[in-house]
């Protein structure tokens, strides 16, 4: 039995404790959250003539497909299109298919919104005009809802537009998206095609938003930051294919996408704008990094005298942000995608995981940017990289805000809940930026997480909580992964494109994310590896306690908790999430675990039998 006493004293607890990392890894941003449906929409940063730039196109009958650098292209971001050869004769249907990003969602009652630009760069002396079908249709070619869609032939570039309604929901998802037309009526012409693109309904109905299901479940754990664009993702192999803002924001037609860090390609429609309106749409704040700080994977740094670049290019990312777009040029472009007032922006983060190239980091990398931006903008917090969580190389000047990142197995957490116990209060704050149990204790890889390594989490989450005196925030990572496309296991959450699993360590974000409370209550103290850890909150306006206890044995253990006061109220609600060792929330098996809700006698004391593997919130009225 473990006696729990707590007082009122205690400190307060951040409003940013408990948020989300995110980078577009296993494709949790083309093909996950970017809602976009058609993958390779417009054939960027591939090789002409290659099977690859083909990728997820087919030909429909006896058309023949190609991608070409258009002899017109429709702008110099996109000088790729897919050529359409219809030859002489033909007389039946042609066209072309897109396979989606693995899969396309058909659902009932959907409108989806199609366009595509087109052009004929030799147009017949007599123009032809006649009318597409776009439709979606399974890979047998039942045909789920179309639409048509006229079309004259000209060497300009045109863009066409449409919508469908899906009148049913299809639970399989090898479904294709057909652009086609009579042969006759095209026999003969070769025409080009590029920005093929189909959206389904957007979270809060954003024009090239995000995917709802996923906003959903991520709005789900009431996420108080999002960490973006990276992670690698934000570096580049190379510092000539890093994450450049200015290459993501404006018309998707003048947008060139990159080759990102997992790879594939990144198409970049999903950019520094749709990022921070829907960090708005989602009540959450951003924790943006700004693009590398002439650090790439293959190691290299850009040379000291060369950080110019570096320097204009983050101030202006920050000045697209909060900039004032009456005098800015960076906010005026804000403004004109349709957010003239600055977006909220407390916290920068320069770089990621900067300690791979400590020397330059150290050096120069992080005080050229750091005394550039403070000077610039004072009133931001600005985050170093590193890695290891209290000892941290020497930077100057001394950064107030550390990321720390932490893969490991189950026991590294449950010995680890001390870890900010024994850091020196001197004005440090920590954001454990990156962390999740990776291996089982054998060193065993996780496809996904299993309750084991949630619950060894959990405990030192408790950690978190115990010293959000200085941790100001927390993220698991990785976020998202698409089932079947995948860089990193294990991952949060695991998705379809018709379907989202919350795994074991979700519901534990959730849980801390959801009973995070504003105070922290100062309790009986633990050790490190004892298998029970526990946490006291309060959310002080509504009154409410939090007594979060989490045992990490497989056997159950008592906690006696001694209160302060008298809950008003005898009748205490908890929730719980517990399960048998090994479990884990799978595409085929996905509420193995899921928390559940329990009723519990709340007085002076509160005897609690936690369940082994168990994290338990115990909710209690003054
Ligand atoms: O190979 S790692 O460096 O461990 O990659 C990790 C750390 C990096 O910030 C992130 O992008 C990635 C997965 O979350």
């Amino acid at each position: 039995t473990f006696d729990v006493t707590f007082s009122t004293a205690g400190h307060n607890v951040p409003s940013t404790l408990y948020g989300l990392m995110y980078e577009d890894i296993n494709h949790s941003g083309d093909g996950g959250l970017y809602a976009e449906l058609i993958q390779n929409r417009a054939f960027q940063q591939v090789t002409p003539g290659t099977s690859a730039a083909l990728t997820a196109w087919a030909a429909l009958g006896s058309a023949k497909i190609s991608v070409v650098a258009s002899s017109s292209p429709v702008s110099s971001a996109l000088p790729n299109a897919l050529s359409f050869a219809v030859p002489s004769g033909t007389t039946s249907t042609v066209g072309f298919t897109n396979s989606g990003y693995f899969g396309i969602p058909v659902t009932a009652g959907w409108t989806y919104t199609g366009s595509f630009y087109y052009r004929t760069p030799t147009p017949p002396a007599t123009k032809v005009t006649g009318s597409f079908t776009a439709d979606l249709r399974s890979t047998s070619g039942t045909v789920f809802t179309s639409t048509t869609v006229p079309f004259t032939t000209s060497s300009t570039w045109q863009q066409a537009t449409f919508t469908f309604t899906a009148s049913s929901t299809q639970s399989a998802v090898t479904n294709l998206f057909a652009l086609s037309v009579g042969g006759s009526t095209v026999a003969g012409l070769t025409m080009e095609f590029t920005l093929i693109s189909l959206f389904p309904p957007t979270f809060n109905g954003r024009t090239n938003g995000f995917r709802m299901d996923l906003s959903e479940t991520l709005l789900d754990m009431k996420p108080a930051f999002f960490r973006f664009p990276g992670g690698n993702n934000l570096e580049g192999e190379t510092a000539a294919d890093r994450w450049a803002w200015e290459n993501t924001v404006g018309d998707l037609v003048d947008r060139p996408g990159r080759v990102g860090d997992w790879g594939y390609i990144n198409t970049d429609g999903l950019g520094l704008y749709e990022y921070l309106q829907w960090i708005e749409d989602m009540d959450m704040q951003p924790i943006m990094a700004v693009k590398t700080t002439g650090y790439s994977l293959n190691g290299a740094s850009v040379a000291s005298n060369d950080m110019q670049t570096y320097i204009t290019e983050a101030i202006n990312q920050i000045n697209f942000v909060i900039g004032d777009a009456s005098t800015n040029a960076q906010a005026a472009i804000r403004s004109s995608m349709g957010h003239p007032d600055p977006f909220t922006l407390n916290y920068i983060e320069i770089g990621n995981e900067d300690f791979f190239s400590p020397t330059t980091y150290a050096d120069y990398r992080w005080a050229d940017l750091y005394n550039a931006l403070h000077a610039e903008f004072p009133q931001l917090h600005y985050i170093a990289t590193s890695a290891t969580s209290g000892n941290v190389p020497s930077l100057s000047p001394a950064p107030t805000y550390w990321d720390l990142h932490i893969y490991s197995n189950p026991n590294f957490f449950i010995n680890g809940a001390y870890n900010f116990d024994i850091l020196s209060r001197n004005g440090l704050q920590f954001f454990q930026g990156e962390y999740a149990t990776t291996t089982e204790n054998s060193g065993a890889a996780l496809t996904y997480p299993f309750i084991d390594g949630s619950i060894a989490e959990a405990a030192y989450m408790a950690g978190f909580d115990r010293n959000s005196d200085i941790v100001f925030a927390a993220s698991y990572a990785p976020l998202l992964n698409h089932v079947s496309s995948t860089q990193w296991t294990p991952d949060l959450i695991t998705f379809s494109p018709n379907t989202v699993i919350r795994s074991t360590s979700y519901y534990v974000q959730q849980l801390y994310s959801l009973y995070k409370g504003d105070f922290y209550l100062t309790s009986t103290t633990n050790t490190a590896s004892s298998p029970v850890q526990w946490s006291v909150t309060r959310d002080t306006s509504a009154g409410q306690y939090f007594l979060k206890v989490i045992n990490t044995a497989t056997s159950a253990n008592t906690v006696v908790f001694t209160l302060p006061f008298t809950p008003s109220q005898t009748n205490g609600t908890g929730t719980i999430l517990t399960a048998a060792s090994g479990t884990q929330n799978t595409p085929t098996n996905p509420n193995a675990a899921v928390p559940s809700s329990f009723s519990f006698t709340a007085g002076k004391t509160i005897t609690y039998n936690a369940p082994g593997l168990s994290l338990s919130v115990l909710v209690v009225t003054a």
